[in-house]
C-alpha cells in the first residue's frame, strides 16, 4: 500500500494556512529520492502577511518581561530534547547526513534554547560614572522590531535557532524563510515553538524560493533585520539590496578552512581531525576542512595513515548507523562539486584517491559523492582557493610554519582553521598570526560551541557573530539613558 506524501503548510500569525494561490513544491530524500512531501510554494502576498502579522506581534512581545521570555525558550529546550530523535530522523530523511550528526544539529537547538532562556534573566546593559552630581547614565538593550532569518540547509534546525531565539530573548519577532531542500526540519522547529507556549505571530514560517520569498523579505519596509547565512554570492546580493534601505544585516557565508600539520605534529590525531572536519557532512559545512597545509617533512608519513583511513568510510543513508558519509544534498551540489574535482586535475593537482560518483546498487537513487583528496596542489588553484562545499581536499605542501601561516591567510574567507604541534611557542604564534574567526589547536576545523561567538574574518561574513553574548548585538538596539535627579541645569551642563 503505497501512502500520499503529506502537505505542510506555512505558519502565519500562528494559523498553519496553504499559500494564497494553493502552489507547492517538492521535498526529496537525497539518500533514496523518496519523495517526503509538498511545501507551500509562497509569493509576496503571503510574505506580506507573515511581516504583517509579525508587526503585529511585535507591540506585544516586546513587553512581555524578559525572563517571560526565557521560560518559553526553557520549555523549547525541554520539547527539542523530547524529539531530539525524531527531529534528528526527519533531518537525515531530508537533507542526509548520518544520525548521529543529526542529533548533534538538533542538540546545539537545545543548547542554545537553555543559553538563550538564561539570557532572560540577564540581558546585561551596563552603568557608568557620569560627570556631574546627581545624575546618572546607563546603556541598555533595546529589541528592534521584525526581524527576517534565511537560512541554509546544512544545519537546518541548529542555525534557525542560531538566529531565531537571541532575536526572541531580545524582544523581537520574526518571520523565517528556510532553505527549500530542508523545509521539514523548520516546520517541526516552529510547531514545538508554539507547542513550548508562544504567543500567535511571534514565529512565522514562509516556505518557498529564495528568489520570490527571500526577496520580498529583504525588500520588506517593515523588516528591520535580516539574518542571513548560505553562499557568498546570496549574502552579498542581500548586503546590496538591504543597504538602500539601511536595514541591519548579518551575514555568514563560506569558508576554505585549513587544517595545519607541522612536522612535530601527533600524526595519529591530526589524521582524526582531518577525516571527521573534510569529509563529516560530507563536507557540507561552512566550518569544513578543505586545504590540508602540511610540511613536507611529514607529508608522505600523514598520506601513509590518511588515504587508507578515507577509503576506508562508508557512504550510504545517514539512517543506517554504520554508514559514515551520507549523500550531499542535490544535483546541482554533486555537479559543482565533480565539475571542481575536473578543474582541479586540469590545474595539475594529483588525484590521490575518490573524484567521482558513486551510483551503484543501493546507492543508486541518491547523490554519493567518493571522498575525494587532492595533493600537489599549489595555494593558488581554484581549488585552493573557492569553496566547493562537498567532500574533496586539496594538500598543499610547505617548508615552514610562516609559509603555512601565509597560505592559510591569503583566502577570501576566514571562518575556521585547525593547527597540529606540539610546540607551544608556535600555537601562541598562531593565536597571534592567524586570521580567523574561529582556530582549534590539535583538533579539527568543526565543533563550535553556541556559548562562544561564531562567525568569520574577511568575505566570511560582514563583521557581526551569531551565538554568545555576541550574538544578542545583531538584535538589539543600544539605548542610552541619563537620568538627572538633582533638580537644577548644573554648571558644567552649561559649561557644555
Ligand atoms: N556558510 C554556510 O553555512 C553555507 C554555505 N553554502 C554555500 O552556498 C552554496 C550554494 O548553496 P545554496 O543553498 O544554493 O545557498 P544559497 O545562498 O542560495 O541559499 C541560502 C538561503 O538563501 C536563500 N536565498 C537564495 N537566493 C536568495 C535571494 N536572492 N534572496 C534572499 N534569499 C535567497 C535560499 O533559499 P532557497 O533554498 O529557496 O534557494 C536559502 O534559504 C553552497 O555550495 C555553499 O558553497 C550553502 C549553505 C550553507
Ligand atoms: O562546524 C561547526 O561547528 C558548525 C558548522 C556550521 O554551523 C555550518 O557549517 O554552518
Amino acid at each position: 500500500m503505497t501512502t500520499a506524501a503529506p502537505v505542510f503548510k506555512n505558519s502565519i500569525g500562528g494559523i498553519w494556512q496553504a499559500a494564497h494561490d494553493g502552489r507547492t513544491f517538492p521535498n526529496y530524500n537525497p539518500a533514496t529520492g523518496e519523495l517526503l512531501g509538498h511545501f507551500p510554494l509562497s509569493s509576496s502576498r503571503d510574505v506580506d502577511d507573515a511581516v504583517n502579522a509579525a508587526r503585529l506581534a511585535f507591540a506585544r512581545w516586546r513587553l512581555v518581561p524578559a525572563p517571560r521570555r526565557g521560560e518559553i525558550l526553557f520549555r523549547v529546550g525541554e520539547l527539542l530534547s523530547r524529539y531530539k530523535e525524531d527531529l534528528a530522523r526527519t533531518m537525515t530523511r531530508e537533507m542526509g547526513k548520518v544520525l548521529n550528526e543529526t542529533q548533534g544539529d538538533v542538540q546545539e537547538g537545545i543548547d542554545m534554547a537553555y543559553y538563550m532562556a538564561g539570557e532572560g534573566r540577564r540581558l546585561f546593559g551596563y552603568t557608568v560614572p557620569v560627570e556631574l552630581p546627581n545624575k546618572s547614565g546607563m546603556a541598555l538593550r533595546d529589541p528592534i522590531g521584525v526581524v527576517a532569518c534565511i537560512t541554509p540547509w546544512n544545519f537546518p534546525v541548529a542555525i534557525p535557532t542560531w538566529k531565531l531565539f537571541p532575536a526572541l530573548i531580545a524582544g523581537n519577532t520574526v518571520v523565517l524563510k528556510p532553505a527549500s531542500d530542508t523545509p521539514h526540519s523548520a516546520q517541526r522547529l516552529v510547531e514545538i515553538l508554539y507547542e513550548a507556549g508562544l504567543p500567535e505571530g511571534v514565529v512565522n514560517i514562509v516556505f518557498g524560493s529564495g528568489q520570490e520569498v527571500g526577496e520580498s523579505l529583504i525588500h520588506h519596509p517593515d523588516v528591520s533585520v535580516i539574518s542571513f547565512t548560505g553562499s557568498t554570492e546570496s549574502g552579498r546580493h542581500v548586503a546590496v539590496e538591504a543597504a538602500q534601505a539601511l536595514k541591519r544585516v548579518s551575514l555568514e557565508m563560506g569558508g576554505k578552512n585549513a587544517v595545519i600539520v607541522l612536522e612535530d605534529a601527533d600524526l595519529d590525531l591530526a589524521v582524526e581531525g582531518i577525516l571527521w572536519s573534510a569529509y563529516g557532512t560530507t563536507g557540507q559545512r561552512c566550518t569544513a576542512c578543505s586545504r590540508l597545509i602540511v610540511h613536507r617533512d611529514v607529508q608522505d608519513r600523514l598520506l601513509e595513515k590518511l588515504v587508507p583511513r578515507i577509503e576506508g568510510l562508508r557512504l550510504g543513508d545517514g539512517l543506517d548507523e554504520q554508514v559514515d558519509v551520507g549523500p550531499v544534498i542535490n544535483a546541482s551540489q554533486i555537479e559543482k562539486i565533480h565539475s571542481y574535482v575536473e578543474i582541479g586535475a586540469r590545474e595539475g593537482a594529483t588525484l590521490v584517491t575518490g573524484g567521482e560518483r558513486v551510483a551503484e546498487g543501493e546507492l543508486a537513487n541518491g547523490y554519493f559523492y567518493r571522498p575525494t583528496l587532492f595533493k600537489d596542489v599549489r595555494p593558488d588553484m581554484r581549488i585552493a582557493q573557492e569553496e566547493i562545499f562537498g567532500p574533496v581536499l586539496s594538500l598543499i605542501a610547505v617548508d615552514s610554519f610562516d609559509e603555512a601561516i601565509a597560505i592559510n591567510n591569503e583566502t577570501k574567507f576566514g571562518l575556521s582553521c585547525a593547527i597540529y604541534t606540539q610546540d607551544i611557542n608556535k600555537t601562541q604564534r598562531a593565536i597571534r598570526d592567524l586570521t580567523t574567526g574561529i582556530l582549534y589547536i590539535n583538533s579539527g576545523t568543526t565543533g563550535a560551541e553556541i556559548q562562544l561567538p561564531f562567525g568569520g574574518t574577511r568575505g566570511t561574513g560582514n563583521g557581526h557573530r551569531e551565538a554568545g553574548i555576541a550574538g544578542l548585538d545583531v538584535f538589539t538596539e543600544w539605548k542610552v539613558v541619563y537620568t538627572d535627579y538633582s533638580g537644577k541645569l548644573q554648571k558644567a551642563q552649561i559649561d557644555n
